[in-house]
Protein backbone atom coordinates (compact mmCIF):
# COMPACT_ATOMS: atom_id res chain seq x y z
CA UNK A 1 0.00 0.00 0.00
CA UNK A 2 1.72 3.48 -0.72
CA UNK A 3 2.20 5.35 1.69
CA UNK A 4 -0.06 8.55 2.29
CA UNK A 5 2.06 11.77 1.89
CA UNK A 6 -0.03 14.20 3.73
CA UNK A 7 -0.39 11.74 6.38
CA UNK A 8 1.72 13.29 9.54
CA UNK A 9 4.14 11.43 11.98
CA UNK A 10 2.15 11.40 15.17
CA UNK A 11 5.29 12.75 17.90
CA UNK A 12 5.08 12.26 21.79
CA UNK A 13 7.70 14.83 23.40
CA UNK A 14 9.35 13.57 26.21
CA UNK A 15 11.40 15.79 28.49
CA UNK A 16 13.71 14.66 31.13
CA UNK A 17 15.32 16.36 33.62
CA UNK A 18 15.52 17.10 37.96
CA UNK A 19 12.43 19.76 37.56
CA UNK A 20 14.44 21.56 40.61
CA UNK A 21 11.63 23.31 40.93
CA UNK A 22 9.52 23.20 36.90
CA UNK A 23 9.39 26.71 35.68
CA UNK A 24 7.62 28.56 32.92
CA UNK A 25 10.51 28.14 30.51
CA UNK A 26 10.11 24.25 30.92
CA UNK A 27 6.27 24.54 29.93
CA UNK A 28 7.47 27.10 26.94
CA UNK A 29 9.85 24.37 25.64
CA UNK A 30 6.74 21.80 25.16
CA UNK A 31 5.26 24.42 22.90
CA UNK A 32 8.12 26.13 21.25
CA UNK A 33 8.63 22.32 20.27
CA UNK A 34 5.28 21.67 19.61
CA UNK A 35 5.11 25.04 17.05
CA UNK A 36 8.28 24.06 15.21
CA UNK A 37 7.21 20.62 14.40
CA UNK A 38 3.93 21.60 13.53
CA UNK A 39 5.34 24.15 11.02
CA UNK A 40 7.29 21.91 9.11
CA UNK A 41 3.99 20.16 7.81
CA UNK A 42 5.63 16.80 8.67
CA UNK A 43 4.66 16.05 11.96
CA UNK A 44 1.60 16.03 14.93
CA UNK A 45 2.24 16.34 18.44
CA UNK A 46 0.00 14.23 20.21
CA UNK A 47 1.59 14.01 23.57
CA UNK A 48 4.02 15.89 26.08
CA UNK A 49 5.43 14.28 28.60
CA UNK A 50 7.40 15.29 31.74
CA UNK A 51 9.58 12.98 33.80
CA UNK A 52 11.32 14.30 36.58
CA UNK A 53 14.48 12.32 37.24
CA UNK A 54 14.79 10.26 40.53
CA UNK A 55 16.53 11.23 43.71
CA UNK A 56 19.13 8.88 42.85
CA UNK A 57 20.37 10.62 40.23
CA UNK A 58 22.24 12.60 43.99
CA UNK A 59 22.24 16.07 41.36
CA UNK A 60 23.37 18.52 44.28
CA UNK A 61 20.79 20.62 45.71
CA UNK A 62 18.13 17.41 44.52
CA UNK A 63 15.33 17.91 46.84
CA UNK A 64 12.69 15.03 47.05
CA UNK A 65 11.12 13.23 44.39
CA UNK A 66 7.99 13.48 45.64
CA UNK A 67 7.89 17.46 45.44
CA UNK A 68 9.35 17.48 42.60
CA UNK A 69 6.46 15.41 40.86
CA UNK A 70 3.66 17.75 43.13
CA UNK A 71 5.17 20.81 41.58
CA UNK A 72 4.75 19.58 38.04
CA UNK A 73 1.96 17.97 38.17
CA UNK A 74 0.78 21.19 39.85
CA UNK A 75 2.36 23.19 37.27
CA UNK A 76 0.66 21.00 34.22
CA UNK A 77 -2.63 21.01 35.90
CA UNK A 78 -4.33 22.90 33.61
CA UNK A 79 -2.59 21.84 29.85
CA UNK A 80 -4.74 19.25 27.84
CA UNK A 81 -1.51 17.86 26.57
CA UNK A 82 1.23 18.11 28.82
CA UNK A 83 1.45 15.50 31.40
CA UNK A 84 4.26 14.30 34.21
CA UNK A 85 4.77 10.56 34.33
CA UNK A 86 6.30 10.08 37.71
CA UNK A 87 7.87 5.93 37.35
CA UNK A 88 11.29 7.54 36.29
CA UNK A 89 11.23 9.45 39.92
CA UNK A 90 10.03 6.55 41.85
CA UNK A 91 12.77 4.42 40.41
CA UNK A 92 15.19 3.43 43.48
CA UNK A 93 18.49 3.26 40.99
CA UNK A 94 18.88 6.26 38.22
CA UNK A 95 17.88 5.56 35.06
CA UNK A 96 19.57 6.56 31.82
CA UNK A 97 17.09 8.44 29.34
CA UNK A 98 16.00 7.25 25.94
CA UNK A 99 14.06 9.88 23.22
CA UNK A 100 14.45 13.03 24.09
CA UNK A 101 12.88 17.26 24.27
CA UNK A 102 16.07 18.73 26.04
CA UNK A 103 17.41 22.47 26.08
CA UNK A 104 20.89 22.69 24.38
CA UNK A 105 23.27 22.42 27.53
CA UNK A 106 21.63 18.98 27.50
CA UNK A 107 22.66 17.92 23.71
CA UNK A 108 25.85 19.68 24.47
CA UNK A 109 26.11 17.54 27.53
CA UNK A 110 26.67 14.19 25.00
CA UNK A 111 29.97 15.78 25.18
CA UNK A 112 30.98 15.72 28.41
CA UNK A 113 33.45 12.59 28.72
CA UNK A 114 32.01 9.48 30.57
CA UNK A 115 28.36 11.16 31.17
CA UNK A 116 26.56 10.00 28.44
CA UNK A 117 26.73 6.01 27.16
CA UNK A 118 27.90 6.06 23.75
CA UNK A 119 24.93 3.49 23.34
CA UNK A 120 22.59 5.55 25.04
CA UNK A 121 23.36 8.41 22.70
CA UNK A 122 23.60 6.45 19.68
CA UNK A 123 20.20 4.97 20.30
CA UNK A 124 18.35 8.65 21.23
CA UNK A 125 19.79 9.71 17.50
CA UNK A 126 19.53 6.76 15.79
CA UNK A 127 15.52 5.16 16.95
CA UNK A 128 13.98 8.64 17.94
CA UNK A 129 15.56 11.75 17.37
CA UNK A 130 15.45 14.79 18.92
CA UNK A 131 14.06 18.67 19.29
CA UNK A 132 16.45 21.06 20.74
CA UNK A 133 15.28 24.02 22.11
CA UNK A 134 18.82 26.38 22.00
CA UNK A 135 19.42 28.60 25.56
CA UNK A 136 20.22 32.22 25.57
CA UNK A 137 24.35 31.47 25.00
CA UNK A 138 25.26 28.26 23.68
CA UNK A 139 25.77 27.56 20.11
CA UNK A 140 24.10 24.49 19.07
CA UNK A 141 25.23 24.63 15.70
CA UNK A 142 28.74 24.78 16.00
CA UNK A 143 28.65 21.79 18.53
CA UNK A 144 26.58 19.72 16.26
CA UNK A 145 29.71 20.18 13.81
CA UNK A 146 32.13 19.49 15.86
CA UNK A 147 30.76 16.09 17.46
CA UNK A 148 31.20 13.21 14.95
CA UNK A 149 27.97 11.29 16.89
CA UNK A 150 25.53 14.58 16.32
CA UNK A 151 26.98 15.38 12.90
CA UNK A 152 26.07 11.50 11.47
CA UNK A 153 22.83 11.92 12.97
CA UNK A 154 22.22 15.90 12.38
CA UNK A 155 18.78 14.91 10.21
CA UNK A 156 17.27 13.62 13.30
CA UNK A 157 18.23 16.25 15.83
CA UNK A 158 15.60 19.56 15.37
CA UNK A 159 17.17 22.69 16.26
CA UNK A 160 14.66 25.19 17.61
CA UNK A 161 16.02 28.69 18.01
CA UNK A 162 13.93 30.76 20.67
CA UNK A 163 13.61 33.67 19.40
CA UNK A 164 11.97 35.20 22.60
CA UNK A 165 14.67 34.64 24.83
CA UNK A 166 14.47 33.86 28.66
CA UNK A 167 16.82 32.23 30.31
CA UNK A 168 15.08 31.31 33.06
CA UNK A 169 16.82 28.16 34.62
CA UNK A 170 16.06 26.16 38.06
CA UNK A 171 19.57 27.18 39.42
CA UNK A 172 18.06 30.88 39.79
CA UNK A 173 14.78 30.27 41.34
CA UNK A 174 16.79 28.07 43.77
CA UNK A 175 18.97 30.96 44.05
CA UNK A 176 16.49 34.14 44.18
CA UNK A 177 14.84 31.92 46.73
CA UNK A 178 17.68 31.53 48.97
CA UNK A 179 17.95 35.79 48.80
CA UNK A 180 14.72 36.18 49.62
CA UNK A 181 14.02 37.39 45.96
CA UNK A 182 10.61 36.94 44.47
CA UNK A 183 9.71 34.09 42.03
CA UNK A 184 6.44 35.34 40.70
CA UNK A 185 5.79 34.87 36.94
CA UNK A 186 9.05 32.66 36.37
CA UNK A 187 7.43 29.78 37.37
CA UNK A 188 3.46 29.08 38.03
CA UNK A 189 1.70 30.31 40.60
CA UNK A 190 0.75 26.74 41.87
CA UNK A 191 4.31 26.02 41.95
CA UNK A 192 5.38 28.78 43.82
CA UNK A 193 2.51 28.45 46.69
CA UNK A 194 3.50 25.09 47.20
CA UNK A 195 7.52 26.12 47.75
CA UNK A 196 6.23 28.54 50.10
CA UNK A 197 3.52 26.41 52.17
CA UNK A 198 6.46 23.30 52.08
CA UNK A 199 9.83 26.12 52.36
CA UNK A 200 11.36 23.69 49.82
CA UNK A 201 14.35 25.54 49.11
CA UNK A 202 17.10 26.57 51.44
CA UNK A 203 20.95 27.07 51.96
CA UNK A 204 20.38 23.44 53.33
CA UNK A 205 18.66 22.27 51.07
CA UNK A 206 21.41 23.59 48.40
CA UNK A 207 23.98 21.56 50.22
CA UNK A 208 21.84 17.99 49.65
CA UNK A 209 23.98 15.77 47.58
CA UNK A 210 26.93 18.10 47.83
CA UNK A 211 30.49 16.47 46.91
CA UNK A 212 28.95 13.42 45.69
CA UNK A 213 30.03 11.92 42.35
CA UNK A 214 27.28 10.63 40.23
CA UNK A 215 28.28 6.82 39.71
CA UNK A 216 28.58 5.39 37.22
CA UNK A 217 29.36 8.92 35.09
CA UNK A 218 32.30 10.61 37.30
CA UNK A 219 30.32 14.10 36.61
CA UNK A 220 30.99 17.07 38.85
CA UNK A 221 27.66 16.99 41.08
CA UNK A 222 28.14 20.71 41.45
CA UNK A 223 25.29 20.96 38.77
CA UNK A 224 24.43 24.62 38.42
CA UNK A 225 25.44 26.05 35.21
CA UNK A 226 24.04 30.02 36.16
N1 LIG B 1 15.60 28.59 29.62
C1 LIG B 1 15.69 27.39 28.98
N2 LIG B 1 15.84 27.33 27.62
C2 LIG B 1 15.95 26.14 26.98
N3 LIG B 1 15.90 24.94 27.63
C3 LIG B 1 15.74 24.94 28.97
C4 LIG B 1 15.62 26.16 29.71
N4 LIG B 1 15.47 25.83 31.04
C5 LIG B 1 15.52 24.49 31.11
N5 LIG B 1 15.67 23.94 29.89
C6 LIG B 1 15.73 22.50 29.56
O1 LIG B 1 14.73 21.83 30.35
C7 LIG B 1 15.14 20.47 30.59
C8 LIG B 1 15.04 20.12 32.06
O2 LIG B 1 15.97 20.95 32.69
P1 LIG B 1 16.40 20.94 34.20
O3 LIG B 1 15.40 20.29 35.08
O4 LIG B 1 17.81 20.52 34.32
O5 LIG B 1 16.21 22.50 34.44
P2 LIG B 1 17.26 23.64 34.49
O6 LIG B 1 16.47 24.88 34.62
O7 LIG B 1 18.24 23.50 33.37
O8 LIG B 1 17.93 23.20 35.88
P3 LIG B 1 19.24 23.64 36.62
O9 LIG B 1 19.34 25.11 36.53
O10 LIG B 1 19.03 23.15 38.03
O11 LIG B 1 20.35 22.90 35.91
C9 LIG B 1 16.58 20.37 30.04
O12 LIG B 1 16.48 19.79 28.74
C10 LIG B 1 17.04 21.83 29.95
O13 LIG B 1 18.02 22.00 28.94
N1 LIG C 1 23.15 8.25 29.98
C1 LIG C 1 22.05 8.91 30.18
O1 LIG C 1 21.03 8.46 29.81
C2 LIG C 1 22.10 10.27 30.89
C3 LIG C 1 23.31 10.85 31.27
C4 LIG C 1 23.28 12.10 31.92
C5 LIG C 1 22.06 12.74 32.18
N2 LIG C 1 20.90 12.13 31.79
C6 LIG C 1 19.61 12.78 32.07
O2 LIG C 1 19.65 14.14 31.66
C7 LIG C 1 18.86 14.91 32.57
C8 LIG C 1 19.75 16.03 33.05
O3 LIG C 1 19.08 16.77 34.00
P1 LIG C 1 19.80 18.02 34.71
O4 LIG C 1 20.12 18.99 33.60
O5 LIG C 1 18.81 18.52 35.70
O6 LIG C 1 21.07 17.48 35.36
C9 LIG C 1 18.35 13.95 33.67
O7 LIG C 1 17.05 13.54 33.34
C10 LIG C 1 19.30 12.76 33.56
O8 LIG C 1 18.71 11.52 33.92
C11 LIG C 1 20.90 10.94 31.17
Amino acid sequence: MALDPDKKTEVVLLACGSFNPITNMHLRLFELAKDYLHETGKYKVIKGIISPVGDAYKKKGLISADHRVTMAKLATNNSDWVEVDDWESSQSEWLETVKLLCGSDVLESFGIPNLWKLEDITEIMQDYGLVCISRAGNSTQKFIYESDILWKYKNNIHLVEEWITNDISSTKIRRALRRGQSIRYLVPDVVRAYIEKNDLYSAESEDRNAGVILAPLQKNATGSKN
